[in-house]
């Protein structure tokens, strides 16, 4: 592809090019073909192609983290633990950290001292990776297509390893983009440790159908030498970590709630957070201790550092509330049956703490999994049971994720995965709110294209309402909780 122009919005342009068309996954899907050992070993390639070895990933110092759910939230504990230290001087000096999905920019997936890259310094450093792609493009070639490129997230993985390496980064967490073993950033051989979160059920067409198939792909990330930690998890997934671990010569260490974190205000105080933070301390005294060895673990108690980063970390579009006028919105990017049931409880709880607070409202979406209309009983029952009125949602209001009614999406939301016949007949949300009124036909269920007029709706029912502050529910998908950020606050939000 000739660029003349090389801005933000054209490497984004370019990197939505390198999306897989929906109707390619649809065709792989039915000839139930899935990623295996050649993606691992197509990064390699494209990493010798931009000139780099596995080897020269070590200079990184690697934590890398896998899981089901929660693998975001532990990858900013660890990161924002980590710059504590940093400000203290006695940690890495640049500290780098890769997450996905993206919330808001495509940027953001890729930070430098926990500051999204600029817009500059992405547009500098994907279009490296381009030209060098293209310049050649035919290295490796044993183990990637000449003149191929990566698809979407292994591009991006890729320009991660290439922005940190350039950037003299001296520690990395990495969050991996789904499963472990087959999972582009799996080219990573020498991590200072290695963590699993919470494991459950998701992308099953990919990773199987049961915990202990998913259990497998997951501790794929674990590698000999690398001290590997998980938290609690079922028995059916417990039984898998140990036996791949053991199999692997690792040396893992299943952590409980760690008892240091009393009186660490966790957000959002919930068992969950409290695991994903327990794995997250574990991992940041692996990593202090490879880069200082005199970094002592007290067992004890936490460093200052710990709690500080504990307590102020930043990780956007969990567990949000944002009070407007007329409504109070809740605002979380659960996406899995498990994640749901955890924000259902969660917005209960914050509605039994303001019991005089107005009628509650629904705002739901997840495209492209038509699995998701069985999100929907646990999000309904769990409302209502938490209520002693025995009210659930008074209003349901099901959209698309296209970001603007006039404009469409945002550019770093188009999405070429989706089937687009779909998103104009609102064919997934229909089966929602058909779903909704059976399990509550009191609900007034609305069916609403975009995510800004889905927020404008709430606002103007609660208006013309009066009375106290309406209580609404963001929840579904990344991407409309993205959206539906950008709106509330009327900017980019980054
Ligand atoms: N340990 C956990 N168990 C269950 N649910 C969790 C856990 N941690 C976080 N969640 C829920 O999952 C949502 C997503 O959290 P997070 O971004 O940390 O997960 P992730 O593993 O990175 O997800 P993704 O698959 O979207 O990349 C949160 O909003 C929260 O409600
Ligand atoms: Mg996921
Ligand atoms: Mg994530």
């Amino acid at each position: 592809m000739a660029m003349a122009s090389r801005t933000y919005n054209d490497a984004i342009d370019a990197l939505n090019t390198l999306q897989t068309p929906y109707a390619v996954i649809e065709a792989r899907r039915k000839a139930g073909i899935r990623p295996d050992a050649a993606s691992v070993r197509e990064m390699r390639g494209y990493l010798a192609r931009i000139g780099y070895s596995p080897k020269d990933l070590d200079r990184l110092n690697i934590v890398h983290v896998a899981g089901t759910k929660g693998k975001g939230s532990t990858c900013a504990f660890v990161d924002s633990i980590l710059s504590r230290y940093q400000r203290s001087g006695k940690g890495p000096k640049k500290i780098g950290l890769f997450t996905s999905p993206h919330l808001i920019a495509v940027r953001e997936r890729i930070r430098i001292n926990s500051t999204p890259l600029s817009e500059e310094l992405f547009a500098k450093y994907f279009f490296e990776v381009w030209d060098r792609l293209e310049a050649n493009s035919s290295v490796a070639s044993d183990m990637v297509a000449p003149g191929s490129k990566p698809i979407y997230a292994r591009y991006l993985t890729l320009m991660s390893f290439h922005v940190f390496l350039s950037e003299d980064v001296e520690a990395c967490v990495y969050e991996t983009g789904i499963g472990g073993e087959y999972d582009a950033t799996n080219v990573v051989e020498r991590p200072v440790a290695t963590g699993i979160t919470t494991l459950g059920i998701d992308h099953v067409f990919v990773l199987g159908d049961t915990v202990d198939k998913i259990a497998w792909h997951k501790a794929g990330i674990m590698k000999r030498g690398s001290p590997a930690f998980t938290i609690e998890q079922v028995p059916e997934a417990d039984k898998v970590l140990r036996d791949r671990a053991v199999e692997k010569g690792v040396d893992l260490t299943v952590l409980g709630v760690d008892p240091r974190l009393e009186g660490v205000n966790i957000r959002p105080d919930a068992l969950f957070q409290k695991k994903n933070a327990s794995l997250a301390i574990a991992l940041a005294e692996a990593a202090l201790k490879r880069l200082n060895p005199s970094f002592e673990r007290n067992p004890e108690r936490l460093p200052q550092e710990f709690i500080e980063g504990l307590e102020q970390v930043v990780w956007r579009g969990r567990c949000e509330v944002k009070s407007e006028d007329r409504v109070i919105w809740h605002v979380d990017g659960a996406h899995t049956v498990d994640s749901l049931k955890m924000a259902a409880r969660w917005f209960a709880g914050e509605c039994a703490a303001r019991p005089d607070g107005g009628p509650k409202v629904l705002i739901f979406n997840q495209q492209g999994r038509s699995e998701a209309v069985g999100f929907l009983e646990g999000l309904c029952n769990t409302i209502k049971k938490a209520d002693p009125t025995g009210k659930g949602f008074e209003h349901v209001i099901f959209c698309t994720n296209v970001t603007y009614a006039a404009t469409g999406y945002k550019r770093d939301f188009v999405n070429h995965q989706y089937n687009p016949e779909d998103i104009q007949k609102m064919t997934q949300q229909k089966l929602f709110a058909e779903k909704w009124s059976s399990l509550d036909p009191s609900a007034n269920v609305m069916l609403i294209p975009s995510i800004e007029e889905a927020i404008n709706k709430a606002r103007e029912l609660a208006e013309s309402a009066g009375g106290p502050q309406w209580q609404a529910l963001i929840t579904g998908s990344l991407h409309l909780v993205g959206g539906a950020l950008g709106i509330l606050e009327r900017a980019d939000a980054l």
